[in-house]
């Protein structure tokens, strides 16, 4: 395969590390307050969610328990299947515990209105949804955020953990791809 370069596939830059570190930072201060005295375990939704994750785990200053689990929605697609799959389960009994779940983007709203029913059917004391993204123009099923880094227009983003085809994963920035590269 013919090495693809980054500049070739982006069409600008929507968000700059500094941007994005500034905002993980705010968004940390007010979890730390929020959750003080509480049970909070951060639940991040695998691969997209890793890298936010883990600068917004550092951010906050009070004890937290960490679990993963792995959901398909898009596979190696740019549009919405509709079909939520769990890959991965929690390590973690979730019983008595405030679940934050800790997501790249809200597109659809697809994953994140399975996946807040299913915790709270498990016995989880409060569910919670902090996103880095949320892209309210796609949006097919309502889901409450309640702790919001950026909304961004309706375009395909990469970086900071989100991908296309599983790549760009690890650019430090968020861009919005050309859209002859995935149209
Ligand atoms: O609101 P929705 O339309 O459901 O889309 C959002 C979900 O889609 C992406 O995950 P994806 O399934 O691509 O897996 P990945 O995180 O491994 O890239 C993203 O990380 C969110 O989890
Ligand atoms: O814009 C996006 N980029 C990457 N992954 C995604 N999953 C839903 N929307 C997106
Ligand atoms: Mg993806």
């Amino acid at each position: 395969m013919n090495e693809v370069i980054v500049e070739d596939i982006i069409k600008d830059i929507l968000l700059t590390e500094e941007e994005i570190e500034a905002k993980v930072k705010e968004l940390g201060k007010q979890i730390t307050e929020d959750y003080k005295g509480k049970n909070l375990m951060l639940v991040g939704i695998l691969k997209g969610a890793v890298i936010f994750m883990a600068d917004l785990a550092k951010s906050i200053k009070i004890p937290v328990l960490i679990d993963f689990m792995a959901v398909s929605s898009y596979g190696n697609s740019s549009t919405s299947t509709g079909i939520v799959r769990i890959i991965k389960d929690l390590d973690c009994s979730i019983e008595d515990k405030d679940i934050l779940i800790v997501e790249d983007i809200i597109d659809t709203g697809l994953t994140l209105s399975y996946l807040t029913d299913n915790l709270k059917k498990r016995g989880a004391k409060s569910v919670k949804i902090c996103t880095l993204l949320d892209k309210p123009d796609r949006r097919k099923a309502e889901v409450p955020v309640d702790y919001r880094g950026f909304i961004i227009p309706d375009e395909f983003v990469v970086g900071y953990g989100l991908d296309y085809a599983e790549q760009y994963r690890n650019l430090p920035y968020i861009a919005a791809l050309k859209e002859e590269v995935y149209s």
